[in-house]
């Protein structure tokens, strides 16, 4: 399969890593990008061919990754609908609905909106998916195999859920190193070195986030679990449930959400 990047920022690399040598090598991959140091960072790294703007490689494309910001989006679907034939187009942009592409691609139909993270740097991202009446079951197929070459997909019948999957696993990696960030300094502040407090706080996590994975029962168990009555996490839940955590990272979420809404509708206006 060939794989064109429009973009070649932090998620396009964090899906070329997943996917080089894995479901396509680096010689399927083109990346264009105005910024010549990210595309001769991405050709070092995964061999993939590159040029700084839209250019014929495209027509040989099967499926073309829009994953530039929101803004650019625009003017970026006005210099790709020239090169557009039978490609299937993927975008990654939160925000951008999938009608407003179609509209700047010329009406271009064969448009599947997805929602990965991160993590698919090393394989253990996680994608929302959303494909429009224009694709068929075959590049559907293409987008999942894609996706799933950096980690899990779940498909969506509503792309309104799409900002909610941003609010929750797009743009939640970013929480859970708030969070460790958190632990690592309150750590150091009671007197362990930095190295210590990072050590404990990411295994910690990794170790937490595997059991929750492993274990049949609900987390809320696994937490009672560590909880023991008057001990030390109850003291420290008792505490993070008077400052209103929770109510906190509802509301962070409902941020997320809401500005991947806003964003679809001030760029999606003529
Ligand atoms: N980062 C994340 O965790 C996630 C991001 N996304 C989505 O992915 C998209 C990209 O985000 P992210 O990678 O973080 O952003 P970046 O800014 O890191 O990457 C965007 C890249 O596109 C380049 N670019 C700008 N204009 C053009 C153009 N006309 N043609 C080709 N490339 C261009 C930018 O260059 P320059 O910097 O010079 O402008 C930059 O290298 C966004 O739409 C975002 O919503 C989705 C899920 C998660
Ligand atoms: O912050 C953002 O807008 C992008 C989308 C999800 C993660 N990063």
């Amino acid at each position: 399969m060939k794989i064109a990047f429009i973009g070649g920022g932090n998620m396009a690399t964090a899906l070329i890593a997943g996917l080089a040598g894995k479901l396509t090598s680096g010689a399927n991959i083109h990346v264009v990008d105005p910024n010549a140091d990210a595309l001769a960072r991405l050709h070092h790294q995964f061999s993939v061919s590159t040029s700084p703007t839209i250019d014929g490689a495209i027509a040989a494309a099967d499926v073309v990754v829009l994953a530039v910001k929101p803004q650019q989006m625009r003017e970026v679907a006005a210099a790709l609908q020239p090169h557009l034939a039978r490609q299937l187009v993927l975008s990654i942009a939160a925000g951008i609905r999938a009608a407003d592409l179609a509209r700047w691609l010329g009406g271009y139909a064969a448009i599947v909106r997805t929602m990965p993270n991160t993590p698919a740097l090393i394989g253990m991202g996680i994608t929302g998916m959303v494909a429009t009446a224009g694709v068929s079951g075959e590049q559907r197929a293409a987008a999942d195999s894609i996706m799933r070459a950096v980690g899990q997909t779940v498909w969506l019948d509503d792309e309104a859920l799409i900002d909610p999957v941003t609010a929750v696993s797009g743009s939640g990696p970013a929480y859970v190193f708030f969070f460790i960030e958190a632990m690592q300094k309150a750590a150091e502040e009671m007197g362990l070195s930095a190295e210590q407090g990072r050590q404990l706080a990411l295994a910690t996590f990794a170790g937490a986030a595997q059991l929750a994975v492993q274990s049949p029962e609900p987390v809320t168990v696994l937490r009672e679990r560590v909880t023991s009555k008057g001990g030390t996490t109850y003291a420290a839940i008792t505490s993070m449930e008077q400052s209103g955590v929770a109510a906190a990272i509802g509301a962070a979420m409902q941020a997320a959400a809401a500005r991947g809404r806003e964003l679809g509708e001030q760029l999606g206006r003529d």
